[in-house]
């Protein structure tokens, strides 16, 4: 099978002004397959962010290149990358500050549709249908960030990550800011989500029982690269990596 996404010796060196470089991700590859949920751990500052940013275009990848769907995105510029990123969608860690203050949750759900020519009317109607299909009532458009929880607000940011039928989302920490049982619901609501929508996940996470519960292959990176792959209970439960080893051992 094609993969969905694929990653070529990536690399990012971030360049600092008066200071030394800082080289975040060094030369990676990597596929995720259609319907995979491959995620990613490693220690605070091992480069998964930045991979995450690098494949959304965030930021520009110093070398390497990334092909979405069959697509070189790697160098795409304006509404040809906005093109390819109708596929690719990011969940961020904290939902309440990805919305605009200002603005309701509805529209800030249906911002995206407004590029593909939808009515006011009819991007209403979208956002309360994601809302339903993601466990929240359609009055919640009518809300503001600040007027729901943390967990209700994460449901309405993979609503709106789901508005453009993405085959990719990334999650980035996407339940890390959640108490134990809010993060169960959003991960059974993303189990859903996956077998109803088709999606692929790249799942980026530091808890390393909710990555084995989870994803079904897992790569473990340390200082910009990948150090160990596989299948979360074999890289999990029987580590053949040192760091790997110490980074288990130190949740246990
Ligand atoms: N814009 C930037 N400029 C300079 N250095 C950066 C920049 N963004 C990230 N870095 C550095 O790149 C390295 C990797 O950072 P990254 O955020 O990808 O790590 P991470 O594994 O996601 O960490 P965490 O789990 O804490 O989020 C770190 O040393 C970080 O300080």
């Amino acid at each position: 099978m094609e993969p969905i996404l694929k990653v070529n010796h990536l690399k990012k060196v971030f360049h600092q002004r008066g200071k030394r470089d800082v080289f975040a991700v060094e030369n990676i590859s990597f596929s995720l397959q259609p319907g995979e949920i491959l995620g990613i751990v490693g220690e605070s500052g091992s480069g998964k962010s930045t991979v995450a940013k690098l494949i959304t275009r965030l930021v520009d990848p110093t070398e390497g290149e990334i092909i979405l769907d069959g697509q070189d995105i790697t160098h795409l510029k304006g509404t040809a990358l906005k093109d390819a990123y109708g596929k690719l969608q990011m969940v961020f860690q904290n939902p309440v500050g990805s919305f605009d203050p200002r603005r309701t949750l509805g529209d800030g759900i249906g911002e995206s549709l407004r590029n593909k020519g939808m009515s006011k009317v009819e991007r209403r109607k979208k956002a309360a249908e994601l809302l339903e299909q993601c466990g929240l009532d359609a009055s919640y458009a009518d809300r503001y960030p600040h007027q729901v929880s943390g967990g209700q607000c994460q449901r309405a940011a993979i609503a709106r990550a789901l508005a453009v039928d993405p085959k990719v989302l990334i999650c980035d920490e996407a339940t890390s800011a959640l108490d134990v049982t809010v993060q169960k619901r959003i991960i059974e609501l993303l189990r859903r989500l996956k077998e109803e929508k088709n999606l692929s996940y790249l799942f980026i996470c530091h808890n390393l029982a909710l990555v084995q519960e989870f994803c079904d292959r897992v790569l473990v990176m340390k200082d910009g690269g990948i150090v160990e792959e596989g299948t979360p209970d074999d890289v999990i439960c029987n580590p053949q990596d040192e760091y790997t080893k110490m980074l288990v051992e130190a949740v246990l």
